[in-house]
């Protein structure tokens, strides 16, 4: 599983710095700034609420898994890693 998120947050590095690939939603999101990226974070932390509240787990999965790519576009907008992260949790494992 882990595996999912070190390729995807690779793919998300590498849409930064002026080489992504014409219409790379990941590459409008650096364009557009840390408060857009910020912007979707509180959209889609809602909408997995909205769903695990009524619309059932495939639309919390779903949700879920828009909201984890958008925090992966955030540490990396902000230089951080995702195995910063996973230090933190393995830190927090008891
Ligand atoms: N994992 C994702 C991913 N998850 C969500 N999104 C986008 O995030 C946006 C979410 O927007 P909204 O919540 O407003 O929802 P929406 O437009 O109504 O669409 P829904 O997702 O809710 O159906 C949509 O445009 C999704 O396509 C993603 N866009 C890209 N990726 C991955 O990022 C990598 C790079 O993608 P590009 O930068 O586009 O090349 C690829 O591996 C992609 O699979």
């Amino acid at each position: 599983m882990s595996q999912v998120i070190d390729s995807l947050f690779a793919t998300i590095e590498s849409r930064k710095g002026g080489n992504a690939p014409a219409g790379s939603y990941t590459a409008s999101l650096f364009a557009a700034g840390e408060n857009e990226i910020l912007k979707k974070i509180g959209e889609e932390a809602v909408e997995v609420l909205i769903a695990a509240k009524g619309e059932g787990d495939e639309r919390v999965i779903y949700e879920m898994a828009d909201l984890i790519y958008h925090s992966l576009v955030l540490l990396s907008a902000r230089g951080l890693q995702w195995s910063d992260v996973e230090a933190e949790l393995a830190r927090r494992a008891r």
